[in-house]
Order: structure tokens, then sequence, then C-alpha cells
């Protein structure tokens, strides 16, 4: 289930996202006291997260929330939390109540209960989700054939801990907490920020047949209990 929204550059893109996102929170807002916000890290979000940070929703009543994260302090240069405090909660969004995935436990897994215990408590179904996709088909941190992986796709629980394999690349945290697949689909609305041409490409061969573990975004292109909106530009 891919809806597509294809553009012609990324100003456009990111103009009529940032409309949809307003549209649905607001929406949301209307239906119950607290809407739910989940958001991603990496580097695609940023413009998003800066342009509505100076909306005037009333981010009091929006939980802000972590798709998933490294398990590195707050203000570490990998940090998804530090991220989204420079690029989202600013500005009028400042307002918003934050929640992050990272607890003074020592590995992801020995946090998982406390992380999960916190994410129940957040307004469900999350009313947004904003994932993003690497070129190697992982979302959130749900990468390929990672330690963790197929207890992510298959629990019950909203949260799961992953061992990323390192990359030798990048030198990548290989501790990570993310959203499990079965917390991905527990959203209203899913939407799947990506741009360029390599990611189109591999968005084109997970549409395709194969495992789900080479490409975990497969997980979510193959679900049917939520819709999905492709928001692309080169
Ligand atoms: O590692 C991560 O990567 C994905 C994709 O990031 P991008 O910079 O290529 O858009 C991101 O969605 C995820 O939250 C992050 O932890």
């Amino acid at each position: 289930m891919l809806d597509e929204k294809i553009f012609d550059s990324r100003e456009a893109l990111l103009a009529a996202l940032q409309e949809d996102c307003v549209a649905v929170l607001d929406e949301a807002l209307k239906e119950r006291d607290q809407a739910s916000f989940l958001v991603s890290g990496g580097s695609s979000p940023a413009p998003l997260y800066q342009r509505l940070s100076q909306i005037a929703l009333d981010w009091k009543r929006i939980q802000v929330a972590l798709v998933d994260e490294r398990w590195v302090e707050p203000g570490h240069a990998k940090s998804n939390e530090t991220f989204v405090q420079k690029n989202l909660l600013q500005h009028a969004a400042g307002q918003a109540p934050f929640l992050g995935m990272k607890n003074s436990a020592e590995t992801a897994a020995e946090g998982l209960a406390a992380c999960e215990q916190a994410y129940q408590k957040l307004a469900q179904p999350f009313d947004l989700t904003i994932l993003g996709m690497g070129p190697d088909g992982h979302t959130a941190s749900l990468f390929p054939n990672a330690e963790g992986l197929e207890e992510a796709l298959t629990t019950d629980s909203l949260c799961s801990a992953i061992t990323a394999h390192q990359s030798e690349v990048t030198g990548e945290y290989t501790e990570r907490m993310t959203l499990s697949l079965a917390g991905i689909v527990n959203s209203c609305r899913l939407v799947l920020l990506i741009t360029g041409d390599e990611k189109l490409q591999a968005l084109r061969a997970a549409q395709g047949e194969g495992p789900v573990g080479d490409m975990p975004i497969r997980a979510v292109l193959r679900q049917n209990k939520v819709p999905v909106t492709l928001y692309w530009a080169p």
C-alpha cells in the first residue's frame, strides 16, 4: 500500500509535506486532547522539521517522540534526540512535550523495558509517523539482517533493541533502539520521506520480491494495516 507523491524539487516536496503534516496534526488535535508525532532522525527530515517548528500549532498538546535512536547520550553528534531538539523543538514547537528513547541503562537491550513503558503512555495509535530509508533498505533502525531484527518484526511491543552491523565506512553506532514493526504500524498515517535517485532505486528494489531481512523497509511496504505515503524529490 504505497501512495506516491513525486515532486520536481525538494522545495516543492517540503511545502506539500509541511502542509500535509499540519493538516494531520490539526485534525488529530480536534479529536483528542493529545496528538502524537513520531519522528525519525538522519539528515533528510531536517528542513521539514525546521519549517514545522515555526508553525503555530498547539504544540503543548503534541507529544513528539523518536522513531529510533542510537544508544548514545543526548548531546552526542549521532544522537537523534539532539537532532530533533535542534531542528524541530525550537520556536513554536519548543513547547511540545518530548519523549526520547535513550535512558540510563548500559545497553539498548537493558533499556528496552523502560523505553517500552514510556512509549505505551503516548497517545495511541500515533497520529503521524515520519519514516526515512537508507540506501540499504533500512527504515527506523530496522537494519538488514541485524541482530534483533526478527524480534523487531514479530513482537507485539512498540519498541525493540537492535544491534546493527557496524559500518566500516562510517563507524556507525551498532546499539540502537527502534520502533518495532508493530510500533510503526500503530500509526494513523505513515510518511516515507526520501530524496535522490539512489534511494528511489533502492525503494524500487524493495518493492520487488525478496526477503524482508535483506531490505527491512519491505515489512512496511508489505503490511496492509496503515497506508504509507511516499514523498520523493530528486
Ligand atoms: O540511521 C538512520 O537513518 C535513517 C535514514 O536517514 P537519512 O539521513 O538517510 O534520511 C533514519 O530514518 C533513521 O531515523 C536514522 O536513525
